[in-house]
């Protein structure tokens, strides 16, 4: 077999892997961060309120403060509107932000509470140290996670140098943050590990079963997904919709002379041919064994049968060893109000009745005549 028209890239082109190399690879993977870690970060926002009030109630009943209490249970406030707020949010960049500022409440929050302390630092530093191994694994990118620890190591400096116990006190507070903040590094990177890896995963199952595996154009589904979206679209920007319903003639008997594998590459040729005639926002979909729809945005009818009549004639150029491909195609103007699954039966009845009328040939919905030969 030959084919004499040359092919283009496929339709759907799978895009690069490593999020934050493309532009709308980037896009996906904050979105699926979005979905997968936004729960978490908001349970950790909630955890941080209800975790700095037991701080202050258990600091109430242990020991004796000089700061007045509601003081100390002032950043109690932000700490609940940021919670509050963050079940709101949806964007992954915002929500970090929003944790950040979490922390830093937490941190100013802590010292306070150990501020002019009867057991001084003493009786927050374990507060400090958890901030980091709570929250190591629900930053989402590497700058939040950098913030994020170095204001947890920071915020108790001006507390410890207060303190007069403090050259024990800061050898014991960076043993134990030292320890605190290897294992938010551990914990993050290999939550960080998880993410890339599933997301990758999630690409690669998502681009298999949007496309076709033979012929690289779009899926049964997918084509009825995007093709829905694009008559929307088109019918509200108020232009004009056409479908072609293409079927490859007597393809069962291709098979049966020359071998399963000469019919593959027969359908992939076919498949190059249509994207060679077609416009890039033009949606191919493989819907069936030898069959193949065509969504036309913004093509009125006359223009679509060009296009098919174009694309028929170019089906010749495909060489068989007994004669060349030859394919039927029903082309379907979309009426007002026709969904696609109409739109897609009308040129589907179109293309069936150019199989009566002798195949190799265009027919326009709901005219029985033949127009070309
Ligand atoms: N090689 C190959 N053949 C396929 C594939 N999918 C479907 N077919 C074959 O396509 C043939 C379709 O045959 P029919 O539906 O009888 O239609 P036809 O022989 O093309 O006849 P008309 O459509 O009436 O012109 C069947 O023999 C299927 O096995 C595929 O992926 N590869």
């Amino acid at each position: 077999m030959t084919h004499e028209s040359s092919p283009r890239p496929a339709q759907t082109e799978p895009p690069p892997l490593l999020p934050g190399s493309h532009p709308s690879e980037r896009h996906a993977f904050l979105h699926y961060l979005g979905q997968h870690m936004g729960a978490t970060m908001r349970l950790m926002m909630l955890t941080g309120a209800v975790a700095y009030f037991a701080l202050v109630a258990c600091g109430e009943l242990v020991g004796h403060s000089g700061v007045p209490l509601l003081l100390r249970a002032a950043p109690l406030l932000p700490l609940v509107v940021i919670a509050w707020r963050a079940f709101f949010i949806a964007d992954p960049l915002r929500l970090s932000v929003l944790g950040l500022v979490a922390v830093v409440v937490v941190e100013v929050g802590i010292g306070l509470n150990g501020y002019k302390h009867s057991q001084g630092a003493l009786w927050v530093l374990p507060a400090y140290v958890m901030v980091p191994l709570a929250t190591g694994a629900v930053w989402l990118w590497r700058w939040d996670f950098i913030l994020a620890m170095a204001l947890s190591v920071l915020g108790p400096l001006p507390l410890l140098l207060a303190d007069p116990a403090m050259p024990t006190l800061l050898a014991e507070y960076l043993m134990y943050m030292g320890i605190a903040l290897v294992a938010a590094v551990i914990v993050h990177s290999l939550m960080d590990d998880v993410l890339h890896k599933h997301f990758r995963l999630e690409q690669q199952l998502r681009e298999r079963a949007y496309t076709d595996d033979l012929t690289g154009l779009l899926a049964r589904n997918r084509f009825l997904e995007l093709a829905a979206a694009r008559l929307a679209h088109t019918v509200h920007q108020g232009g004009p919709v056409c479908a072609l319903y293409l079927d490859a003639d007597h393809f069962k008997q291709i098979n049966d002379r020359h071998g399963h594998a000469l019919g593959d590459q027969t359908l992939v040729a076919l498949a190059d041919v249509m994207r060679h005639h077609l416009r890039p926002l033009d949606l191919i979909g493989r819907v069936g064994g030898e069959e193949f729809a065509v969504l036309l945005p913004g093509l009125a009818q006359d223009e679509a049968v060009a296009v098919a009549e174009r694309i028929r004639q170019a089906m010749h150029g495909i060489r068989l060893p007994d004669g060349t491909l030859t394919v039927s195609i029903g082309v379907a103007a979309q009426l007002p109000e026709q969904s696609l699954h109409e739109l897609l039966a009308a040129a589907d009845a179109a293309l069936r009745q150019a199989k009566r009328n002798g195949r190799d040939r265009v027919e326009i919905a709901g005219t029985l005549s033949a127009r070309f030969a």
